[in-house]
């Protein structure tokens, strides 16, 4: 059924006559009946009334029928039969046989003194004042009046009773008696105040009452996109598992031998799609069940066993970049140092190589920092994507973020980037600024088998937020970071904090290195960088070397037990006056006392 638009303030005759014949049903009555909590009750009434072509939100079915009851009470109370007020309340016949009916049935008492059930705040009188249209206009918009003004009783010295209040006193002024003039002076000068009080009160109320139902649409806006977004992505998930079973009823094609030996991946020779279909969800809640069964790694001495199995030999066979060329994305005009500490823990770890990719404005500072790191001054031109891409086919991993920063048109470009990077196949860390990003489009990382993400909390709740649309349960940190994990396509997480929990929606490892108390920034950045490289030798070296583990996961166990290490170590030789430089100092001894001896 087409649903009138209705959300204007004034009630039709029509439409009024359609709430009251819904609320003066019966099970809607009893329902009411001694309820002081009737948002419910109110709920199903606007509901019904949607049904019959009306669009009201609850609230305002509940102040329309609380204006009604008014103006009946004051009728029938106060007035004689076809009075005045008896023609203003329009609606006396059908309030009283709903009303008349459920008195006669021994129903509750009129509102007559104080506040009956339904009636809840202060804030509502005003908005019922507004929603009936009582009181006059304001400039600019027609108010309807539906009940027509008249005298309010005014007891000598009393100040205003309550219409409906039982008195002694006469029950309306008369206002055409010219004999009591010296007393309709005043009166006259406190409704004049009064209606101004009231004009006032009325245009402060339909800003909030616009603004609220702006806001309403807004929401409603979004949850339909929402909606719609995740249907898609559910599509696009079973059109991934329909070609995957397709594939895997074929004989399977011979991967390339370069993609074999250059990245031999943890699952690199099935193809990303397949991947993303293996990945799908009812697979992932078997998988997420057997971890509970006691697939969680808490033997950190086994792990640490496994990160040295996959370090690269050195040996004077290799040539330069062998053992690592990595990417950095990031570096702005506002943050050079993270994209420096990155790019040199990536080298103190033991990479060959490491390449900046940041703004223009930044590319010089970063450069003055240390000789040792290649810059490049493209990440604010208008041809970025292109300057990177020509360099993935060189780079072993990416890390994305470092010093990245938020300006839209920088983001954009390494949206490109990343879209290049999935592409190509290479490795990403995605880390910081990059997160950002990440939280604003999940679909840009989500599946992709070579990514680890390593927010701080801040980071993580930003990002599950995001992506399960639910506050993170603090007290559950395995439980948060395993769904993150399933939710994007069994992406390895790496939450970093007190203890740090590392999860590909399967597995759960937990590093809690003795690290120090010392908070200082560029931490998270030593860590990304280092992890760039491990990621690179884990996926080198493959699962046969991580006795069937996934390989980001022994990689990021590495990169946060070498940072924590190094963190000790600063700390004991700096205490509160340790900064990441000092952490980096410490990388090689950390690395060599962790995983060489
Ligand atoms: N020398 C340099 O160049 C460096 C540059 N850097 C670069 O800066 C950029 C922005 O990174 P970011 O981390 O400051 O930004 P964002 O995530 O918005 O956090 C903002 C707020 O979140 C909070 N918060 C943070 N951690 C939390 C925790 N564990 N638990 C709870 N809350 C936590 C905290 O809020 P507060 O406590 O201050 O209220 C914080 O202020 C990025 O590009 C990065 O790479 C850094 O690498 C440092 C060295
Ligand atoms: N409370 C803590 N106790 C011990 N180690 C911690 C604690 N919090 C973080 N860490 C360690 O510090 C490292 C960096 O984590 P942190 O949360 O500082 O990252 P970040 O906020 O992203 O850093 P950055 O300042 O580079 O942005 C991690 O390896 C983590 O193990």
């Amino acid at each position: 059924m087409m649903i009138a638009n209705t959300r204007g303030f004034l009630w039709s005759d029509l439409e009024t006559q359609a709430l009251l014949g819904i609320w003066g049903e019966a099970d809607v009555q009893s329902a009411l009946d001694g309820n002081f909590r009737n948002s419910h009750v109110y709920r199903d009434v606007a509901c019904r009334l949607a049904q019959v072509g009306f669009d009201r939100t609850p609230e305002q079915c509940r102040i329309r029928i609380k204006g009604l009851k008014r103006q009946y009470y004051q009728a029938k109370d106060g007035l004689p039969k076809g009075g005045p007020a008896r023609k203003a309340c329009k609606f006396f016949d059908e309030m009283d046989s709903i009303l008349g009916a459920r008195a006669a049935a021994g129903g509750p008492a009129p509102p007559r003194a104080g506040p009956a059930p339904e009636e809840e705040t202060s804030r509502e009188q005003a908005a019922e004042k507004a929603l009936t249209g009582e009181g006059s206009s304001f400039t600019g918009h027609p108010v309807k009046v539906e009940c027509a003004p008249f005298a309010i009783p005014v007891p000598p010295g009393h100040g205003f009773k309550h219409i409906g209040a039982q008195t002694s006193t006469p029950h309306l002024s008369q206002p055409k008696r010219p004999k009591k003039r010296h007393t309709s002076i005043p009166l006259d000068k406190m409704m004049g105040k009064l209606l101004q009080q009231s004009v006032d009160a009325e245009e402060k109320f339909f800003r909030y009452e616009e603004q609220r139902l702006k806001m309403e649409d807004k929401h409603r806006e979004t949850e339909r996109a929402r909606e719609l977004q995740m249907l898609q992505m559910l599509g696009q998930v079973l059109a991934g598992i329909s070609s995957a079973v397709s594939q895997r009823a074929q004989p399977r094609p011979a991967s390339p031998p370069q993609q074999r030996t250059h990245h031999r991946a943890y699952g690199d020779d099935i193809t990303f799609n397949a991947m993303t279909a293996a990945l799908s969800p009812p697979l992932v809640l078997e998988r997420a069940f057997s971890l509970h069964k006691g697939h969680s790694v808490k033997d950190m001495e086994t792990t640490f066993q496994l990160v040295r199995n996959i370090i690269p030999p050195l040996t004077t066979k290799k040539h330069k970049g062998q053992d690592g060329r990595i990417g950095i994305i990031g570096g702005c005009q506002e943050y050079t140092g993270a994209p420096y500490f990155a790019a040199i823990s990536a080298l103190k770890v033991g990479a060959d190589l490491t390449h900046v990719f940041c703004t223009k404005e930044a590319a010089p500072v970063i450069k003055s920092y240390s000789p040792e790191l290649i810059v490049h001054p493209v990440l604010d031109s208008a041809t970025a994507v292109r300057d990177v891409e020509t360099w993935l086919p060189r780079l072993h991993t990416l890390v994305v973020g470092p010093g990245l920063g938020r300006d839209d048109a920088l983001l954009q470009n390494v949206k490109g980037i990343l879209e290049k990077s999935k592409a190509k196949g290479v490795p990403l860390v995605v880390d910081a600024d990059g997160l950002w990003l990440i939280a604003q489009q999940p679909s840009l990382i989500q599946g992709y088998p070579k990514a680890v993400l390593t927010p701080n909390y801040m980071e993580f709740s930003r990002l599950y937020e995001a992506v399960l649309r639910d506050p993170v349960d603090s007290n559950d940190h395995h439980g948060a970071v395993l769904r993150l994990s399933q939710a994007l396509g069994n992406l390895t997480i790496v939450q970093k904090g007190e203890r740090d929990v590392i999860s590909d929606g399967e597995q759960v490892l937990v590093c809690s290195q003795e690290g120090s108390s010392r908070r200082c920034g560029g931490q998270g950045d030593l860590l990304s960088g280092s992890l760039g490289v491990l990621v690179h030798w884990a996926l080198l070296a493959g699962s046969e070397k991580t006795n069937g583990l996934n390989p980001l996961l022994v990689a990021a166990f590495g990169a946060c037990a070498l940072t924590r290490q190094c963190n000790k170590q600063a700390f004991q030789k700096s205490g509160r006056s340790t900064t990441t430089t000092d952490m980096i100092a410490e990388v090689g001894p950390a690395f060599k006392k962790l995983f060489e001896t």
